[in-house]
């Protein structure tokens, strides 16, 4: 598709969780509403695990099949409704075989799913005093790469663990995106010491926009997620950022800025790719 404009409005909602799941889709359902009605986005994005609690006892229960499930037709409806894209966040999906992923769907504003991504690095840490979390307790791993086209610019979507496989970006990059979209909750460990400096990395070595969406910070939930939901320019520059509440974050993004910095600085071009590929490199 050709390129329809060089801007493009994002909104990205950064929202507050509960044990509710209807709760916090309405909660959800009505911030959508109201960033259309304030502010005329073109894309909005909503923040990993957004209807149910973040936590491994919680992901089937929770769990629903997609694009029939309660989530996506309220999503779905909304996107139509206001002709908007929708990246939704993630949300534990029912797949077959009864396994359970963590799954990210995209909406067209025709209401149609353009792209499901199933988070494809489960979040497996163990932080000595710090934080232990084990996705794959009960999540399956997605396999699948996963892009969109937003008139004529192509997106790459990854959720949270994902950004740290610098591997998987440079894929997107290499296949032409412009941006990646993150539905993310780091927590109180990692999220001082890596979220900035990750997107900045992955923003900085592919030379294309990295967007983050967090939960809201909820310092009594059994998960506390670190917020500052985030816009990081082809620069590594942090373009808007969220502070740790619920917030929206309104940006105008200006694809141009992925050229420029390219023709600038052109690394691309400028690898080795014929000293790389060496068995030194082999690991
Ligand atoms: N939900 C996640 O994948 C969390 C990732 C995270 O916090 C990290 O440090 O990586």
């Amino acid at each position: 598709m050709s390129k329809v404009s060089n801007i493009m409005r994002l909104a990205l909602l950064q929202l507050k969780g509960s044990k509710d799941k209807t709760v916090n889709v309405q909660n959800a359902v009505s911030k959508i509403e109201a960033a259309v009605r304030e502010h005329q986005p073109r894309l909005i994005t909503l923040p990993e695990c957004f209807n149910a609690p973040y936590g491994t006892k919680y992901f089937r229960e929770y769990s629903e099949t997609i694009p029939d499930g309660y989530t996506s037709q309220q999503l779905s409806n909304l996107a139509k409704k206001h002709q908007v894209y929708i990246v939704g966040g993630t949300i534990p999906e029912l797949g077959e075989n009864d396994a359970i992923y963590n799954t990210c769907t995209v909406w067209s504003p025709s209401g149609d799913l353009i792209a499901k991504h199933r988070k494809m690095h489960l979040f497996d840490i163990d932080v000595k005093g710090g934080i232990r979390f084990k996705e794959s307790e009960t999540l399956s791993a997605g396999n699948d790469f996963t892009t969109i086209d937003v008139d004529g610019h192509k997106i790459g979507i990854g959720i949270c663990y994902d950004i740290r496989f610098e591997e998987m970006a440079r894929l997107y990059r290499n296949e032409g995106c412009e941006m990646i979209i993150y539905p993310a909750a780091f927590n109180m460990t990692t999220g001082p010491l890596h979220w900035e400096l990750l997107q900045r990395s992955r923003a900085n070595d592919n030379q294309l926009f990295v967007v983050t969406t967090s939960p809201a910070r909820d310092p009594s939930a059994e998960y506390v997620a670190y917020g500052h939901s985030m816009i990081v320019d082809p620069w590594a520059k942090v373009q808007k950022s969220a502070s740790d509440g619920e917030e929206t974050v309104v940006a105008d993004i200006d694809f141009s800025l992925v050229e420029q910095v390219r023709q600038q600085i052109p690394v691309f071009s400028q690898r080795r790719l014929d000293l790389y590929a060496t068995a030194r490199n082999g690991q």
